[in-house]
Order: C-alpha cells, then structure tokens, then sequence
C-alpha cells in the first residue's frame, strides 16, 4: 500500500510511576486497513488506545493523525477529526431508545451538543442519519427499543452505531467481543468484517478467532512494548510471539 498513514505512532511511552505501561510504540496504521493490537493482561493495549483517543496523555513520544500532530489534542477535538473510540467508554444511555442514543451522538457530530438534552428526542432530522447508523449494525428494527430493554449482544452492536454516527476515519475498537455469548461473537465477527470494507480500525481483542478473521496486519503488545508485527499468519508463526503469548493458547 503507498501513500500517506491514516494514524502514525511515534515511540510512545506512558509509565504510571515506576511502571511502564507502553514502552517505546511506533506503529501505523494505514488507510483503509485492520490493525489488531493482541497480547497478554496487562500487556498494555487499553493503555495505548487511551493515548490515541486522547483520554491518556502520553508520557514521551508523538501521535500523527492524517498526518498532523495530535498529541496534545483533547479528545472531543480528536473525535471531530474523524478518530472515533467504541466500547469501554460510551456511555448508553439505559432509559432512551436506540435511536435517541444514536441522535445525540449525531447532534454531537454536528456541533449541536450545547442543545444536546432541549432537542435530544425533538429534531427528526437527525433520524436519518441515526437510522443509517442503526441499519449498519443491524439495529434498525430496535430503533424504537429502549437501551436498557436491548441484549448485552445488541447494547454492543448499539455503541458500535454510535461510533459509526460520528462518521470516523478511524475506528478504535475496545474489546468489542468482551462478556458476550459465542453466537453474538460471531455475530459482533461478521458484522466488524463487513465494516471493515468501509474503515480503518484499531482492533484490541483477545478473542483470537475475532482477530484472525478481521486484522490485516496483528501488532503483538509484551510488557508495553511490540514485540511483533506484520500479517497475521507470520505473527502467527513468529516463535518469540508463541513463546510470549499464543503460545499458551495452542
Ligand atoms: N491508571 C493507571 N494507573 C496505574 N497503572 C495503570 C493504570 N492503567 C493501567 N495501568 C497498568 O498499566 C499496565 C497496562 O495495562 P492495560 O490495561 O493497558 O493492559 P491491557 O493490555 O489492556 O490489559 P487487558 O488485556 O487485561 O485489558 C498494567 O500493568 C496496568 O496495571
């Protein structure tokens, strides 16, 4: 692939006290790929997607973003640019529908947050824009349905809409798979493979079936540090990565 990174990491180090928790990160991501970032508890994947949204601020190092620094953005600006986190973080809201949930995230995008509880379930004319989001992870039928009414499967499938509602260039996905069944795994599996015909993503999961069938590239995450990169099938084979971490799980 040629051209420019979508999302340029630059020897990013975050320590908490003594501890470093990522160690030295360069990495890209490029435009229109699937970069799985695996590795082990602890390993330091939360914490390094933490930086790129903007929630953590890297102790050293540098992120680019469509090639201009972000670094020391704040996390609403980030989300404007078009970087869009999903899981772990969005807050659903229990007692309004999916749509409603949907069209605040579009208000947001819009720039309309100052009249963000005034209009909330007023404005129809972000429904269609909600909607779209909706029928892309196959909610479309439960837009009447409260959040709290919705199957843990499907209150995933909803923060994903609400990330897609943001219109990203890049999506930042959490753990998607996280304390759901292995029917709404393969379902959360199919639905990220037909979006990722559409966006970049920066996948964290354990789920090893999920990332096997999504990622493009894997960057293996030891100790803070990527101890591995490149397509999944060399990863897979790399027997520093089998040693610090797939092996254990074959
Ligand atoms: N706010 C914090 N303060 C202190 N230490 C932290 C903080 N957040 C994370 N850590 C530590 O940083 C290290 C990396 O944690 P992180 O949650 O990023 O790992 P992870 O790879 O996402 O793990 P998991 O797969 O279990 O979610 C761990 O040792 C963790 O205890």
């Amino acid at each position: 692939m040629t051209g420019r990174p979508l999302l340029e990491i630059r020897h990013l180090s975050k320590n908490f006290g003594g501890l470093v928790a990522t160690s030295d990160v360069s990495l890209e991501v490029r435009p229109g790929e699937t970069l799985a970032l695996i590795g082990p508890n602890g390993a330091g994947k939360t914490t390094l997607i933490a930086q790129l949204q903007g929630e953590l601020r890297p102790s050293s190092g540098a992120i680019l973003f469509r090639g201009r620094d972000i670094t020391h953005m704040p996390p609403q600006r980030r989300a404007s640019l078009g970087l869009a986190r999903s899981f772990q973080i969005t807050a659903v809201l229990p007692d309004f529908t999916a749509l409603e949930n949907v069209r605040l995230a579009v208000q947001a995008r819009s720039g309309h947050s100052f009249r963000f509880w005034r209009s909330a379930a007023g404005d129809a004319s972000l429904d269609g824009p909600a909607g779209e989001a909706l029928d892309q992870v196959g909610l479309g039928a439960r837009r009447a349905t409260r959040a709290d009414a919705l199957s843990h499967g499907e209150q995933r499938q909803l923060e994903l809409a609400i990330a897609l509602a943001m219109k990203p260039a890049l999506l930042l996905l959490d753990e998607p798979m996280a304390g759901i069944g292995r029917q709404d795994a393969a379902a959360m599996t199919a639905l990220l493979r037909n979006l990722k015909r559409s966006y970049s993503i920066v996948l964290v999961e354990h789920d090893m079936n999920a990332v096997f069938a999504l990622a493009d590239r894997v960057a293996v995450l030891v100790a803070g540090a990527v101890i591995a990169v490149g397509a999944p099938d060399a990863v897979r084979a790399d027997p520093a990565v089998r040693a610090a971490y797939l092996g254990h799980t074959s």
